[in-house]
Order: C-alpha cells, then sequence, then structure tokens
C-alpha cells in the first residue's frame, strides 16, 4: 500500500492543467483566472467628490460663496471654480477645475444662490484620480473569481476574461443493490447515495460532472457504461473497488485499457482507491462505503480537480486545532475521523464506521491520525480537514 501523499503525487502527474476558454464577465463566478488581467483606465479616472455638498477652491469657516453651477455624476461642470465660488457636488462627481475640497452639505446654509460654510472639515472628501487602481494594475492569474474579483474585474472594464475550461466528469455507481433517489427499492436494495455527494462537491469545485447510469454488478454492464464516458477529463467510479467476487471495476477496466497508477492507499476510510489512466481520460475508482467516498472525494478528488483547473497541485489545506479528549494509538493507516470543532477543540466522534453517513453529516472536521501515530491527550494539536468551507 502506498501513503496518501504518494497517492495524491501520483494523480497530479495524471492532472495537467485543462486549457481554457474566454468568457463574458458575467459567466466568470466560481471559474478559475488562468491570463493575468491588466487595467486599462485608473479608477477613478478623475478627481471625485468623496460626499455630497459644495465644491470650492479654498475658503475661511463661516464665509459665504457664491453656487455657480452643479457637478453630478454622470455629468461633470466645465467652468472653472474660483475663490468666493463653489459648485454644487454629488457623491461620486467630477471635481471641477479650481476646486480643492467639497464642504459637505450639512454644513452649509443655502440660501438662493448663496452659500454659507459653516465650518470646514480637515479632511478635503476628494478622492484623487487613481486612488483605487491605475492603468496597468493587474489581477493575477491562477485565482478562482469570487464575487469581490468579480466587482474588480468589472472596474478594471474587463468584459470578458480568460479561464479554465470546466473540467468535464463522468460519475458511475457500481452495484446491483443500488436504485436512485426517489425510486422503489427492491427488499435487498438500498438507495445509491455516494454520487450524489461527489456530484455536488463537484459542482461546488467548479467541475461540469455528469451521472452516468448505475453500473450493475457484471462485467458486460459495467463495460458498457464505461463505454458512456465520452468525453470525459475524469472517470470516477463508485464502489465495486474492494476484493469481493462482485468487485470487477479493476479487472473490466484494465480490459478497458486502463493504465494503473496505484491501487490502494495506507488510508482510513478509503483504503480500496486505485487510480489510473483510461483513454484520454483520468480514472480514480473510488470505495463503496459511502463515507469513503466522501472522504476520498475531500482528499483525491477536490484536490485534482485544483490541479486540473491550473490551480496548482497541492493537497487540501490543513488547519490545526488541539484535541478535545484522549485518543488511543493510531494503527497503520492514515486516519481520517469525523470530528466536531468547539470550544475545547476537535471532538472526535465515537463511531467512526466508514458506512455511517450520519456521523459525517454531524463532522466539520477529519481529524487527521498520521500512521502509527501514538496515543494522544486531550489538548495535543492534531491537524484536520475543514469540511464547510466551499472549495
Ligand atoms: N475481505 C475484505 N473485504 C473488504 C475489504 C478488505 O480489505 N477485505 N475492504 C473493505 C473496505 S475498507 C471498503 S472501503 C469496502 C469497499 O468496497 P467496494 O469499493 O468494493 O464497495 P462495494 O462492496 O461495492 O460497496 C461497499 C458498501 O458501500 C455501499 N455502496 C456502494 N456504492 C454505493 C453508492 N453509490 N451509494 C451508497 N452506498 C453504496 C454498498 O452497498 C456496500 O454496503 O470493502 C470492504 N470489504
Ligand atoms: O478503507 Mo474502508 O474505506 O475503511 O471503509
Amino acid at each position: 500500500m502506498i501513503t496518501v501523499t504518494e497517492a495524491l503525487d501520483a494523480l497530479f502527474t495524471l492532472a495537467a492543467p485543462l486549457e481554457t476558454e474566454e468568457v463574458p464577465l458575467l459567466s466568470a463566478a466560481g471559474r478559475v483566472l488562468r491570463a493575468d488581467v491588466v487595467a486599462g483606465r485608473d479608477q477613478p479616472p478623475f478627481a471625485a467628490s468623496a460626499m455630497d455638498g459644495y465644491a470650492i477652491a479654498e475658503a475661511a469657516p463661516g464665509e459665504s460663496v457664491k453656487v455657480i453651477g452643479e457637478s453630478a455624476a454622470g455629468h461633470g461642470f466645465s467652468g472653472i471654480v474660483r475663490a468666493g465660488e463653489a459648485v454644487r457636488i454629488f457623491t461620486g462627481a467630477p471635481m471641477p477645475a479650481g476646486a480643492t475640497r467639497v464642504v459637505i452639505q450639512e454644513d452649509v446654509v443655502r440660501d438662493g444662490d448663496r452659500a454659507t460654510l459653516r465650518t470646514i472639515d480637515a479632511a478635503t472628501h476628494v478622492r484623487a484620480a487613481g486612488t483605487d487602481f491605475t492603468t496597468g494594475a493587474r489581477m493575477s492569474a491562477p485565482r478562482r473569481i469570487g464575487p469581490n474579483d468579480l466587482a474588480l474585474l468589472a472596474a478594471m472594464n474587463a468584459g470578458h476574461v480568460r479561464v479554465t475550461r470546466r473540467p468535464r466528469v463522468a460519475l458511475i455507481a457500481t452495484g446491483d443493490e443500488l436504485v436512485m433517489p426517489g425510486e422503489l427499492p427492491g427488499s435487498d436494495q438500498i438507495v445509491a447515495s455516494n454520487t450524489f455527494g461527489l456530484h455536488a462537491l463537484l459542482c461546488e469545485l467548479g467541475a461540469e460532472p455528469r451521472m452516468l447510469p448505475v453500473a450493475r454488478d457484471d462485467a458486460a454492464a459495467l463495460g458498457s457504461v464505461l463505454g458512456l464516458v465520452d468525453d470525459a477529463d475524469l472517470v470516477i467510479t463508485v464502489g465495486g473497488a474492494s476484493v469481493g467476487d462482485h468487485d470487477l471495476v479493476a479487472t473490466v477496466a484494465e480490459e478497458r485499457g486502463l493504465d494503473r497508477a496505484f491501487y490502494k492507499v495506507a488510508m482510513r476510510p478509503g483504503k480500496p482507491l486505485m487510480a489510473g489512466r483510461l483513454g484520454a481520460a483520468m480514472m480514480i475508482g473510488l470505495p463503496g462505503n459511502p463515507v469513503s467516498a466522501m472522504v476520498c472525494g475531500h482528499v483525491f478528488v477536490a484536490p485534482v480537480i485544483r490541479a486540473l483547473l491550473g490551480l496548482g497541485a497541492q493537497p487540501a489545506p490543513r488547519r490545526r486545532a488541539p484535541l478535545a479528549q484522549d485518543l488511543p494509538a493510531n494503527g497503520p493507516r492514515e486516519h481520517y475521523m469525523r470530528a466536531r470543532l468547539g470550544g475545547s477543540g476537535l471532538d472526535v466522534f465515537e463511531r467512526q464506521d466508514s458506512a455511517l453517513l450520519t456521523v459525517l453529516n454531524e463532522a466539520d472536521a477529519l481529524a487527521i491520525r498520521p500512521p502509527h501515530d501514538p496515543a494522544r491527550r486531550a489538548g495535543a494539536e492534531l491537524d484536520y480537514l475543514p469540511l464547510r468551507t466551499g472549495a
């Protein structure tokens, strides 16, 4: 068995960044920027008022000035403001030539075309041209485009951006026991859950998952579903990965040309993980136990999708927190333990059977025990993977 790090490295050698495409800015949220965006203008492009009030040249408190015009956002004042004059001005409007500051309207008494400046703040209430950014300012790729990025890209006047095309992922559940959610299971059947959790994870990561029909436990059925993967970049199978008589994924995929990179990883849950290249696609065979499949989703599938998107080949980011209780020594496999992060640290759940989705759903962290980690006392620091931070 190889280690989790070795398995990730093998996956990364199969996961080269995909090609890019240009998309309109409105479609860019959540996508990965792959070409730097350079501002073609200053922001603001002119000195602008930061407040509603009166733009003046230098004046003394108590002075009365003549209002000679107006500057509104989108409609500047074309004249010049001289001593003894003011221009009515609004937030975001261009400062008229000659004006050096804005007196906020709360500090002005207006009477016809006269304005008395009761007090004059130390602040000028003027935003100089280019205070936010100047021509040539750069947003660097690669970068996941979030809402704040999108606002800045729009301000930079980027109508289109170059992003990684979405990785196409074919999802295949395997097993005679499975029906789809909402269907009527027979007496020996259960409802397929893993591919649904993985589908959501893939969407969150910015991939384009496609759910293929459940492959029944015979070689011909599995072979024909594998024949449907089409132009997928990544094929994910779930189940049929272990050593039982009905665990056919490795055999059938190899018959179809799987060039296997590895099989079995020293981790818990998730031991019977396999991966390789299947024609033009990469393939990951996940174990069927529901929690094993989802844990492998977080530990392996998410970093692979980020690598395909051009975000770099990095393991899922870990954090550290103290343990809320004592833990016995760990065995030879890296153990990803469902836990809740509370005031006293990582509260590791008693029940860790990899069939228990309810326990996974209670968890907001996977506490990580390295192989052969000795017994730990409460308060000892442990790495963990956060489960509720988005992708
Ligand atoms: N003799 C051994 N038996 C097992 C070993 C072993 O080393 N020696 N490993 C165990 C471990 S660890 C795991 S994990 C499982 C993985 O088995 P498979 O990948 O072959 O998965 P299946 O046998 O097909 O299913 C296991 C379990 O999960 C349920 N399942 C499968 N697919 C889904 C799905 N899409 N949605 C919900 N549930 C699913 C399935 O019904 C089984 O209950 O093997 C152990 N055995
Ligand atoms: O390795 Mo299995 O994934 O423990 O349930």
